[in-house]
């Protein structure tokens, strides 16, 4: 039963009840309504009160009906709505866990709303390309004025009920059982006037210039949220509610989400909400998985190393309230992690106090432990290491840290693109090693690489995974090769913005045509961000530059193929980007953060091409584009034949919450399948005709194969595969 309804003296108890969070499907819109219906017109019912089983009111409509075009379900839960706010007796919204979407626009309906202290509210529809379509563009502004609403609508943010409370989204807060406080409401309230409580009915108050007021808004979300026309259309949908009496603004509503999903937006951000929680799943082909492997429960933890990546990995943990001991080795660099760390932990503590969250670390530390005696972490149950890039330091450690640990604690590396096996050699437990490949801010950055090594347990596995979402990270499980997934698909798009240099571009013209695609940042910026010196110390590790290149190779060609020199040329200048003040563009200050396109990098870059003989050509938005993406795109590929990643979504989770790929177009491999594969493959095929000596171009045997059989849907390409070779 999706729906079910007792009575409690006079109050009508409705109940939702479509695990796992009471969503909105078409069978609970025609239950609800004919319950409420039923309850309206029993003369024994004199209030009425609407809760969700299982702790949890509504997550919304349900996402997993919506097609591609059509969106019927929103209508009938206004609907529902319409029905639920007319109603001449008292309706109460029992908030338990979450009132989501149309799970808040649900409860916007009833006369009052009662929130147990630990729910939390919001209208996340942008956050899946759509609006808020069921009325709450147009009640929730008359309810907590335009500012808060608009705030709340564009952000897609969750509101705790703390914070709902002071809005004004909710009557009460209750510490205690939130249907139990509701039913005593409606009780009291049984035969009082109602007029008031019908948000529809009250007029949108504002002392504002609403002209200005939301052309600021639209303004500053062109900026914020570039490229994306969900959060434009939010911003439309409000300023209906100030401009046109409550039913046009439904329907005004309805307009706007229509045309949003021609856009295809929708489509590729819900695609990309699956994703991530399919992400989770993980299964090995032995049938191993999420659903068979208990993780084990950590408590305590150790983190060696607090360069950048240590800090926010020990604060990543202090924030989910994990004992983590870390550890430095000498006293100066333990006290500058240890600053670090603080500061970190201040600013987390900040931000959950402007949330009305409280924190453990408010007021120091919380539960870290800085040391430099390795002695202290025997009795951890997993340790992190985070010390630098270097394959003979990783292996010391790991020695060392086995001998000294607790059987069955589990050694995890951050490194971001080591062979994982190679580490686990040295240690007397291969099977409890594995790669937790944080991105950094690690404190701030959603994704989580885990690398499973050949050694790698499933236990191990489940219990990574597991940390992986305490720690609020989205964990993809990816198979153990040279830079893992998402590092070893960046190499060819940044091997490509070096050669499109060669060829005539400046470095903004890169970075501004893929930041018009919607990448928060181009690859130039994002060089001089990360430094430049950490790809040059690798280039010289793989011998690529440096002294170890042989005599008489060529400036331009490194083993047959091309190569491009500017990147290192820059370093051997110190130009390594932010923290010089200099490198792809100027900085306005040494680690400045302002950057300017540089003379000198054009003045530069004529030499260069001059020294080379090397003939430019005027290279368009569109070349740059596909030039750098598709080769991203074929490195997919190629990761999908190597079974390195489970499934062209796992790829695209990755891209979307690390590497600033706009969701709105889904991830790379989605952008791949709405392209067209034979645009890609045929766009690949020529340039690798042309560039023979550039191996990235190569269109591989998976796009090959699959725009031979006709490009079928992306949940199928796998399968294209057959058991060709599986590290996962
Ligand atoms: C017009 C449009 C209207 C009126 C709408 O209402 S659109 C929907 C608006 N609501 C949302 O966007 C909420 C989306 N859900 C979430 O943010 C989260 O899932 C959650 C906060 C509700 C719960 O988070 P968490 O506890 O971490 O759990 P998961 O995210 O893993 O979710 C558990 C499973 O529930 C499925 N789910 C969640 N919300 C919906 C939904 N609205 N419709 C259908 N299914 C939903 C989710 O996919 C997980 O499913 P499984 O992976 O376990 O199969």
């Amino acid at each position: 039963m999706e729906v079910t309804r007792y009575q409690s003296h006079a109050v009508s108890v409705i109940e939702i009840n479509h695990p796992p969070v009471n969503a909105l499907s078409s069978l609970v819109c025609q239950a609800l309504f004919k319950e409420f219906v039923e309850a309206s017109k029993d003369p024994s019912v004199e209030a009425i009160v609407l809760c969700g089983a299982n702790g949890k009111f509504c997550a919304g409509a349900d996402i997993r009906e919506f097609k591609s075009t059509s969106l019927m379900k929103t209508i009938s839960i206004e609907d529902i709505n319409g029905n639920i706010e007319s109603c001449k007796k008292p309706v109460v919204a029992a908030i338990e866990g979450v009132a989501l979407g149309g799970g808040l626009e649900l409860a916007l309906s009833c006369h009052y709303r009662v929130a147990h202290i630990k729910a939390i509210v919001g209208l996340p529809e942008v956050l899946i390309g759509i609006l808020p379509a069921a009325g709450g563009t147009q009640r929730l502004p008359r309810l907590i004025g335009i500012p808060a609403a608009l705030d709340m609508i564009v952000r897609g943010r969750h509101v705790p009920a703390t914070e709902a409370f002071q809005l004004g989204i909710v009557d009460q807060v209750v510490q205690t059982n939130a249907i139990d406080a509701a039913v005593h409401l409606a009780r009291e309230i049984i035969g009082k006037p109602l007029d008031n409580r019908r948000l529809s009915t009250l007029p949108v108050q504002y002392n504002i210039n609403i002209e200005d007021f939301f052309d600021n808004a639209l303004k500053k979300a062109k900026i914020q949220f570039f490229g994306a026309q969900a959060p434009l259309a939010c911003i439309e949908a409000v300023k209906a509610s100030v401009e046109l009496p409550f039913y046009q603004g439904l329907k005004k509503e309805q307009e706007l989400i229509a045309s949003l999903v021609t856009t295809g937006q929708p489509q590729a951000q819900q695609y990309a909400f699956f994703s991530e929680r399919n992400a989770g799943k993980w299964t090995l082909p032995s049938g191993e998985g999420w659903d068979n492997v208990s993780p084990k429960i950590i408590k305590t933890t150790a983190v060696i190393g607090l360069g950048t990546m240590g800090r926010g990995i020990v604060t990543s943990l202090s924030k989910a309230n994990i004992s983590v001991i870390a550890l430095e080795q000498d006293e100066k660099q333990l006290n500058q992690g240890k600053k670090a760390v603080i500061s970190l932990l201040e600013k987390e503590a900040e931000k959950l106090n402007k949330q009305g969250k409280s924190s453990s670390f408010a007021n120091g530390l919380g539960p870290v432990h800085f040391t430099l005696d390795f002695g202290e972490i025997r009795n951890v149950d997993l340790v992190i290491e985070a010390v630098y890039e270097n394959m003979g330091l990783k292996k010391k450690i790991f020695q060392k840290i086995s001998k000294i640990l607790k059987p069955d604690a589990f050694l995890c590396t951050n490194t971001s693109g080591l062979d994982i096996d190679e580490i686990a050699s040295v240690t007397n437990r291969p099977q409890n090693v594995i790669g937790m490949h944080f991105f950094s801010p690690a404190n701030i950055m959603r994704l989580l690489e885990v690398v499973r090594g050949c050694y790698t347990s499933p236990i191990t596995i489940a219990t990574t995974m597991s940390l992986g979402k305490t720690l609020g990270k989205v964990a993809v499980l990816v198979g153990n090769c040279p830079l893992f997934v998402g590092n070893r698909m960046l190499l060819p798009y940044v091997e490509q913005a070096g050669y499109l240099l060669e060829d005539g571009c400046n470095p903004e013209d890169v970075d501004n045509a893929l930041e018009h695609f919607g990448f928060a940042m181009g690859p130039f910026c994002m060089m001089d961000l990360a430094g430049l010196d950490v790809g040059w110390r690798s280039r010289m590790e793989k011998g690529l530059t440096g002294d170890r290149v042989p005599t008489g190779t060529p400036a331009r060609q490194r083993q047959g193929n091309r190569y491009c020199p500017i990147a290192d040329m820059l370093c051997e200048l110190g130009r390594f980007g932010q923290k010089a003040g200099m490198g792809w563009y100027k900085y306005e200050k040494l680690g400045g953060r302002k950057a300017s396109p540089d003379p000198w990098i054009r003045d530069f870059l004529e030499k260069y091409r001059n020294t080379h003989q090397i003939k430019s050509h005027v290279i368009n938005s569109e070349e740059i584009i596909q030039r750098c993406l598709y080769v991203l795109i074929n490195a997919g590929f190629k990761i999908l034949e190597d079974g390195i990643a489970t499934s062209p979504e796992d790829i695209d989770v990755i891209y979307n919450n690390g590497y600033g790929w706009p969701k709105y177009r889904g991830g790379p491999m989605y952008y791949a399948a709405t392209t067209g594969l034979a645009k890609v493959y045929e766009t690949l095929d020529r340039n690798y005709k042309a560039n023979p000596d550039i191996p990235s171009m190569k269109p591989t045997f998976l796009l090959r194969k699959l725009v031979a059989v006709g490009e079928p849907p992306l949940k199928e390409w796998k399968t294209q595969l057959g058991n060709l070779n599986n590290k996962l």
